[in-house]
């Protein structure tokens, strides 16, 4: 059996090797022609899955992508073709939490500004806005939800869009989709972007094309602009650079990028090709990760606001990512190359918090 896979996936041999014959290649140069011969092909966000890249794919069974959007694959030729399809649900949802918590936590300082109280409304609250959801109740938040989706069946818990719009801080975590009754493409568009306060604080850690940046680049410069978190650009690996100094915070699509989430990403991969050809599940996640560099803290007392940012950094510090970002920016093939070169980061969930009898596992530290 021939595997070809994105060389950004860790573990691909731990968990293939010996039971496939395993090429890897940077996601981007997959080309139709290297796909003549292959059984299994495994991929993450940046390779377009589509007609051309499987015009000459003749024994192609399976196909899977670590990650939690499929907005790059063409799911309905896979159903036509018979070859087996499997993504990763919700395998980098905590890694999603962290950032968010990370950069409220900045946002925070950045606006002398305590949290608990401030409005946080979350567009799409499937896996990756409930746990940003749990995390921002866990500091004291009010949360909003939007997702007409979900709304359709219990509609008292959630508002309209142009309700969640209003609030201190937004944050998107929506699945790109082009058309149908509920498209995300522009979901945040110019007439929307010149609606809000220059107060407000908006976060994208779905899809760059969820917003439209150009819009958002006219707004920043005007007298009231908005302070911005973005993970996600339209057009990546581009980045509108204007736009960058006008951005809190900036990275370049890493929110999922925990060493765990990448873990479970290529996990569910090896679960559902053994599924597919009947071979048992001979490992578990938790064999492949090391130990974390920091296990446990001490702590003195239940922390405050600025003890926890503290914390959070001591874990997860995306002023590292934004200051790599900016130092990176405008330099031939950055956006991908930091996410190639990207420093091993582990969970919040990696690090016991004791001394202190309050429940921190709601803010993402180990129970
Ligand atoms: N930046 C990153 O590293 C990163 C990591 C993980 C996921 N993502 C992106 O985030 C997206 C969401 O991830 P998830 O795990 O939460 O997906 P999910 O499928 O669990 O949840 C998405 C939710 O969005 C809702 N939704 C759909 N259209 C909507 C609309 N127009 N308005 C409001 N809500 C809408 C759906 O009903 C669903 O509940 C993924 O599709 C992926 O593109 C990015
Ligand atoms: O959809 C996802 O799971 C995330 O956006 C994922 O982290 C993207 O990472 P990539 O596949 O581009 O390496």
């Amino acid at each position: 059996m021939k595997l070809l896979a994105d060389e950004n996936m860790p573990f691909v041999q731990e968990l293939f090797g010996d039971w496939a014959e395993v090429t890897t290649c940077p996601g981007r140069e997959i080309s139709p022609g290297q796909l003549r011969d292959v059984d299994v092909l495994l991929v993450r966000s940046i390779t377009r899955v589509d007609e051309a890249l499987l015009a000459q794919a003749g024994r192609l069974a399976f196909v899977g992508t670590a990650t939690i959007g499929c907005d790059h694959v063409d799911t309905g030729l896979l159903a036509r073709r018979g070859i087996g399809f499997a993504s990763a649900p919700g395998c980098n949802k905590v890694a999603v939490g962290d950032y968010l918590l990370a950069a409220l936590l900045r946002v925070a300082v950045h606006k002398g500004w305590q949290l608990a109280g401030k409005t946080l409304a979350v567009i799409g609250a499937g896996n990756t806005g409930s746990e940003v959801a749990g995390r921002a109740r866990a500091l004291g938040m009010e949360v909003l939800l939007c997702d007409p989706l979900l709304a359709e069946r219990d509609p008292t818990a959630f508002v309209e869009f142009d309700q969640a719009l209003r609030a201190d801080i937004v944050s998107f975590h929506v699945p790109l989709v082009r058309d149908g009754e509920h498209p995300t493409w522009h979901l945040l568009d110019e007439a929307r972007i010149a609606g809000l306060d220059g107060e407000q604080v908006l976060i994208n850690a779905c899809r760059g094309d969820v917003w439209d940046n150009r819009a958002l680049l006219q707004r920043q410069q005007g007298p009231e602009p908005l302070t911005l978190v973005m993970d996600v650009w339209e057009h990546e690996p581009e980045v509108l650079a204007p736009l960058v100094p006008h951005v809190l915070l900036a990275t370049p699509h890493i929110a999922g990028y925990s060493l765990e989430g990448k873990v479970r990403g290529t996990f569910a991969l090896y679960q559902a090709l053994c599924t597919q050809q009947g071979r048992a599940v001979a490992v578990t996640p938790g064999q492949l990760l090391p130990s974390p560099p920091v296990a446990a803290v001490t702590l003195a007392e239940v922390p405050e606001q600025a003890l926890l940012e503290r914390l959070v950094r001591l874990v997860y510090d995306i002023e590292r990512d934004d200051l790599a970002f900016r130092r990176a920016l405008g330099q031939p093939g950055f956006f991908d190359r930091l996410r190639k070169d990207y420093p091993q980061r582990r969970e919040l969930g990696s690090l016991r918090l004791l001394g202190v009898d309050n429940d921190l596992a709601a803010l993402g530290f180990k129970a």
